[in-house]
């Protein structure tokens, strides 16, 4: 084996603590290679390429799409994918669900549940996916799951790509390691990184085992939303994100290939490693992005804005402002706005509302049932609102300027209603009691008291 360490079109190493692994931006037009002279110059297809390699395009939109959405690489590898395309057989896809997969049917309540343990099993990081809800038609690509994974083992020799939906790793316990294509990305929890679809990766632990979230996309490639009057800069700064540089390797040995596909899980015994790319061009590339780099922008003086001003990174549908997903985080900040109820207000949101919680306290929900690694569902215009402790607090406290620290919720917004998987309904981490929350808020109507509470 000749796993080759990234060289080539290096950026350098800045003051923003850039690693020289990765290059930085979001959706450039980037170009790397692993040995010089492997990228083709000025041109795409040369009748042959440095070294031997063949090249191939990966697209990730019709070819026609508008410069704005037109996503493509050129990869320069030593195989194209057909040679790592084998015999597939059918393999039980676990607890992985696909919309449209209405397997229960809950009560229109809201649903939380504490973190699932992590299995004792060796489970790699596909085997390990746990869909919480689905929503939309993958078929249609329109839509998205959300998931829990967990990964107690390194895939060796395997290797995974998923046709059906790009995805998005939240990382909320253990380090990762995604050998892709494109070259090598790790990420740790309060980072993200994203894997464009049918994109191969294999996934190792970094230390201890993991657990997450994943939002598996059947839609709009993630794009970084419009900032509006906000102007150029705040919120997920381009510059941010992170891509890595090219990283091949040359293995010959028996491994697996899975591929995700139409909603089933295949499995093709190949002979060499597909993480074979020695130099690309493009701007279909996975990236990761640290969560901590946001900048919030929020009220200065008084009210609670939409969350939609934490949007990180947004999935778009056809019609403008109708998010397929929207990936939204809730993270450290200071609230300042006088006279006024702090927290999320009560509300019913067309949206539905997937969330999860990294670390920290989320501020709707002080009284302690949301905890990191756990998660909740707030359906299709099913009320919801600050607990009882968090609305009598936020009610009551003086209003000084106060930073909320060490905390990083996110929620997987859909246009779709959510349908709840077997496995979310049936695990005993499923808070029974949780729909009955509102039901604990006091009454403190007085008809003879005009004045604020
Ligand atoms: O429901 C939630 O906790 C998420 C959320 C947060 C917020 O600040 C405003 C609206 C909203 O849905
Ligand atoms: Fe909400």
């Amino acid at each position: 084996m000749t796993d080759q360490a990234p060289s080539g079109l290096r950026p350098a190493a800045t003051g923003s603590g850039l690693s020289p692994g990765y290059m930085s931006g979001f959706g450039n037009g980037f170009e790397s290679e692993a040995l010089p002279g492997a990228l083709p110059v000025g041109r795409n297809s040369p009748q042959t390429c440095p070294y031997g390699l063949y090249a191939e395009q990966i697209s990730g939109s019709p070819f026609t799409a508008p410069r704005t959405t037109n996503e493509r690489s050129w990869l320069y590898r030593i195989r194209p994918t057909v040679m790592h395309w084998g015999a597939f057989r059918k393999v039980d896809a676990g607890f992985w669900r696909t919309a449209p997969a209405p397997e229960v049917e809950l009560p229109p309540a809201p649903l939380r549940w504490d973190p699932v343990p992590i299995p004792a099993e060796p489970l790699s990081f596909v085997e390990g996916i746990r869909t919480m809800t689905t929503a939309g038609d993958a078929g249609a690509q329109a839509g998205m799951g959300a998931h829990l994974f967990f990964a107690t083992r390194s895939m060796q020799d395997e290797y995974f790509t998923n046709a059906d939906g790009e995805m998005l790793v939240v990382p909320q316990e253990g380090a990762l390691r995604f050998r892709t294509e494109f070259g090598v990305i790790e990420v740790a929890p309060g980072e993200i990184v994203v894997i464009p679809r049918g994109v191969k990766v294999a996934v190792e632990l970094l230390g201890g085992p993991a657990r997450g979230y994943l939002c598996e996309n059947y839609g709009g490639a993630f794009t970084l939303p419009e900032r509006g009057p906000i102007g150029a800069n705040c919120l997920a700064n381009p510059r941010d994100f992170l891509t890595p540089v090219a990283a091949y390797e040359d293995r010959d040995a028996p491994g697996t290939m899975l591929v995700k596909w139409g909603g089933t899980l295949w499995a093709a015994e190949i002979a060499h490693s597909p993480l074979d790319v020695v130099a690309w061009h493009g701007n279909y590339a996975p990236y990761k992005y640290d969560l901590r780099r946001f900048s919030p922008v929020g009220p200065i003086l008084f009210d609670h804005a939409d969350p939609s001003i934490f949007t990180v990174l947004t999935s778009p549908s056809e019609t403008p402002g109708t998010a397929n997903i929207d990936f939204v985080i809730f993270s450290d900040r200071w609230l300042v706005a006088e006279n006024t109820f702090r927290p999320p207000w009560y509300h019913l949101n067309v949206m539905s509302e997937f969330m999860g919680l990294v670390y920290g306290v989320y501020d709707a929900k002080t009284g302690g049932g949301f905890r990191p690694g756990g998660a909740s569902l707030h359906n299709t215009l099913l009320p919801h609102g600050p607990d009882v402790d968090a609305f009598e607090r936020a009610s009551t406290s003086e209003l000084k300027p106060h930073k909320l620290e060490g905390t990083l919720a996110f929620m997987f917004e859909t246009r779709f209603p959510q349908k709840v998987s077997r496995f979310a309904a049936e695990t005993p981490s499923l808070q029974k009691e949780y729909g009955a929350y509102g039901r604990k808020l006091a009454k403190h109507f007085d008809p003879n008291r005009p004045e604020a509470r």
